[in-house]
């Protein structure tokens, strides 16, 4: 089946904050990114659609399965979640083990049989380009790698959608250019949302992004389309788009 995944009206509050305010989109194959500011409540639609959190309302649809229905968990929650991967603004790695054993070790926790462990991790670790590495224990490794690490862990059963909470934050851009480049491959045959409040990080490996202020979704279209949003200046179209975007608080794409 075609990866998919579809929101619709997704809402979530903490108390009377309302920290995702009835958002919606659908997305198939490809890499598209989650842009808002502090406190957008971008980790708060991820931990929903990693199935981590119930929503308060609304539904989720991954590979035609319902993960939940009108804010209750949905006949697909099981099946979804066996095909998401999802990497959270904060992981832990076994730093004494190996990369490859941290990587064996998150793919046998999602449900890969024993005897086909290492060939997953193996995979895992190519598609993020650290095979290389896979015998190193994993506290040697620089802090981009890690990340790589990380998204790898999120792979490691080869799921169909892939959600990556900040994975560029605290990266130097040589660091940050090899996750752009891993991320790309990545996005080729699956479905990959990355949030990030580093607008530039979408400019070469989203096709798509959708921006979220104040728990709305208040744009949903092509990078290119947010670029021409802004005005000329100082700052690249791109973050000119969002900028102006976030200002006027309703545009929608
Ligand atoms: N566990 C919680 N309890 C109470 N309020 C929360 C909780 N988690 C998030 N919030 C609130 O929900 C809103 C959205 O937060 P969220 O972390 O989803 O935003 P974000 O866009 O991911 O921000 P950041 O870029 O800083 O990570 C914020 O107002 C936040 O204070």
């Amino acid at each position: 089946m075609r990866p998919s995944l579809e929101v619709t009206t997704v809402s979530q509050r903490f108390g009377r904050r309302v920290a995702v305010d009835r958002v919606s989109f659908s997305a198939g194959p490809g890499v598209m990114g989650l842009l808002g500011p502090n406190g957008a409540g971008k980790s708060s639609l991820l931990s929903i659609l990693a199935t981590h959190v119930t929503p308060a309302e609304g539904s989720v649809m991954a590979l035609g399965r319902t993960a939940f229905e009108n804010g209750r968990p949905g006949s697909g929650l099981d099946a979804v979640r066996r095909d998401l991967g999802y990497l959270p603004q904060r992981f832990e790695v076994m730093g004494w083990s190996s990369v490859k054993r941290n990587v064996e070790v998150a793919a046998w926790s999602q449900g890969v049989p024993s005897g086909e462990v290492a060939s997953a991790a193996d995979r895992a670790l190519d598609a993020v380009q650290l095979t290389d590495r896979a015998r190193s224990r994993a506290r040697s490794l620089s802090g981009g790698m890690r990340q790589r690490l990380g998204i790898a862990c999120a792979l490691a059963h080869d799921p169909k959608v892939v959600l990556l909470d900040e994975p560029t934050a605290a990266l130097d851009p040589v660091q940050r250019q090899g996750l752009r480049d891993s991320l790309a491959l990545i996005g080729q045959s699956r479905v990959v949302l990355i949030s990030t409040h580093i607008v530039e990080d979408l400019a070469h490996i989203a096709e798509r992004v959708l921006v979220m202020n104040e728990g709305a979704l208040i744009f949903d279209g092509a990078v290119n389309e947010l670029a021409l949003h802004g005005s000329p200046g100082e700052v690249s179209p791109l973050e000119a788009g969002y900028r102006a975007i976030l200002a006027d608080g309703s545009i929608a794409a």
